[in-house]
């Protein structure tokens, strides 16, 4: 899948339907359900007390499944060891299974308070708050009454309490990543093997840290649905590695087309970024009121407008790489542009404007390429909606990766970058920072660079992303969320 990133970096991640095949396998293996069930419980209270050694109160909040049961199974081994444990149970109808045998057990606890209160979370004295209402049997929407559970567990933590998820946190589509109101969790022990939803959209904000229990589980050496991405990677693997014994020539070339008028920064930007991630020569060709712009802020980028240097004769060689798009437009300009790149041959990455070209235009891509769509781009190139793509992330990267034959990075607070072989990466930590005009012209330069160094589209997609996010984290601690803008994230590339 990636050459040169070794897999120990790379977390698998599955879908809900992988993980209960897994599950069953396991029940059908062991002749029982409820031994996994305890060994969930037994793995939660290890990680609650290696994270509170003076625990003396504990506040579990259950919903009426099989995620509840586990919480109750941490409350019945707590109790057990002599501290004080409050439930808070929200069920709405009565357990079955297994759940109900763990409800039995824990309840036979006269130490355990149980209350149907969950109002009084509040006043509770504890400040450790274990998370069972809802795991991977949530179906979207929320009830009122859960809705209202998830909202104390957050007031909770909100006022200093630490939480713990069970699997995930409640409220959380872990198939999408999706979640209106979920539980914020400083950790979420998931079980079997980590979900999909715990690295997109909402998930990847609410789950402070991630630790999985495999709990034993039957491993039926399903493929992975995608592999997340660890930053420790990066510190090896560089935009572009820098050679002792190197020239210019050793880290290619790279043309970004684009600007049209009113859209100058954002070409500028990304060749900026292009040559602050260290590819050798950098070409910008954008529209002639711009140049001036570019030469007093970059003189090592040389700049040159369409108008008086044809795009074949800055492609230096068949190893050079066009970067199309920042601020290209949709005016007569920018199609004369766009027709002028499919004239020419080599590895290219396409953004912005040029997606909207590519979608008028509609043909794959035929060369190396890297597409790097937000959502609402990833929508138009599929002729759906903003929230279609939204549903499923990784489903949309690998329909574009295949209609257009390249390798895309559909980006968001993780992105998803996959190629035409179904293999998927999501990296990243959420950088509010990042949501500003710019970051994207940013991105697509670095690709550029990372492309022209490494070659291999899907490898210089994670390496570029990958970087852009860690940066652009490391800049916002810095300069701050609010003032931070995206090109400054390239001083932060080393
Ligand atoms: N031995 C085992 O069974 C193990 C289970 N594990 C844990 O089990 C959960 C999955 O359990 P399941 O019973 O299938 O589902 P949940 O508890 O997540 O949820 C079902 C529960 O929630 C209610 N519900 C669903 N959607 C909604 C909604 N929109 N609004 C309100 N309520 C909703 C539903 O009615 C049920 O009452 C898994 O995550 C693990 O934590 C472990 O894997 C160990 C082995
Ligand atoms: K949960």
């Amino acid at each position: 899948m990636l050459t040169r990133i070794p897999e120990r970096y790379l977390v698998p991640l599955y879908r809900v339907e992988d993980v209960r095949r897994r599950e069953q396998a396991s029940f059908a293996q062991e002749g029982e359900s409820y031994a996994m069930m305890h060994r969930a419980g037994e793995a939660l209270y290890r990680h609650i007390l290696h994270h509170n050694a003076s625990l003396k109160h504990l506040s579990v909040v259950v919903g009426g499944g099989n995620n509840g049961g586990d919480g109750l199974v941490v409350a019945a081994l707590a109790a057990q060891d002599g501290i004080e444990v409050t439930v808070y149970d929200c069920s709405s109808k009565p357990r079955t299974g297994d759940a109900e045998y763990a409800e039995k057990v824990a309840f036979g606890y006269d130490t355990i308070q149980i209350t149907r209160n969950i109002e009084a979370l509040n006043q509770d004295p504890g400040q450790v708050v274990v998370d069972g209402l809802l795991g991977i049997g949530f179906h979207p929407p929320i009830s009122e009454d859960l809705a209202n559970a998830i909202a104390a567990i957050n007031q909770k933590r909100a006022q200093g309490a630490w939480v713990v998820s069970v699997d995930c946190p409640s409220g959380l589509d872990v198939e999408t990543g999706r979640g209106a109101l979920l539980v914020e969790a400083d950790l979420v022990v998931t079980f079997i093997a980590d979900k999909l939803g715990h690295y997109l959209l909402d998930g990847a904000v609410a789950c402070h840290q991630i630790v999985m229990e495999s709990l034993q589980a039957v491993d039926l050496l399903n493929r992975p649905t995608a592999y997340f991405l660890t930053p420790a990677v990066l510190e090896n693997y560089p935009p572009c590695l820098r050679l002792p014994n190197s020239h210019k020539g050793t880290y290619g070339h790279v043309t970004v087309l684009g600007g049209d008028l009113g859209f100058g920064g954002a070409a500028i930007m990304a060749s900026e970024a292009a040559a602050k991630s260290g590819v050798g020569t950098v070409t910008l060709m954008t529209q002639s009121r711009h140049l001036s712009a570019s030469l007093m802020r970059n003189p090592n980028v040389m700049c040159v407008s369409p108008e008086d240097i044809g795009l074949g004769d800055t492609l230096r060689s068949s190893e050079s790489v066009l970067v199309i798009g920042p601020g290209l437009g949709r005016t007569e300009w920018s199609e004369r542009n766009w027709q002028a790149f499919l004239a020419t041959e080599g590895p290219a990455v396409v953004d912005a404007d040029a997606l909207y070209w590519l979608g008028v235009y509609g043909q794959p891509m035929g060369r190396p390429a890297v597409l790097t769509p937000h959502p609402g781009e990833a929508a138009r190139l599929l002729q759906c909606s903003t929230a279609d793509i939204l549903e499923d992330l990784v489903g949309s990267a690998q329909q574009i990766a295949t209609r257009f034959q390249s390798v895309v990075i559909l980006k968001g607070a993780t992105s998803v970058v996959v190629n035409q072989n179904g293999d998927v990466v999501i990296l990243g930590q959420p950088c509010p920072a990042l949501a500003k005009g710019g970051s994207g012209d940013v991105l697509s330069g670095m690709v550029g660079a990372c492309l022209a160094y490494y070659h291999e589209p899907f490898e210089a997609a994670v390496i570029a992303a990958a970087w852009h996010n860690m940066a652009a984290n490391k800049a916002s601690l810095v300069i701050g969320q609010i003032s931070m803008q995206p090109y400054q994230l390239l001083d932060y590339l080393e």
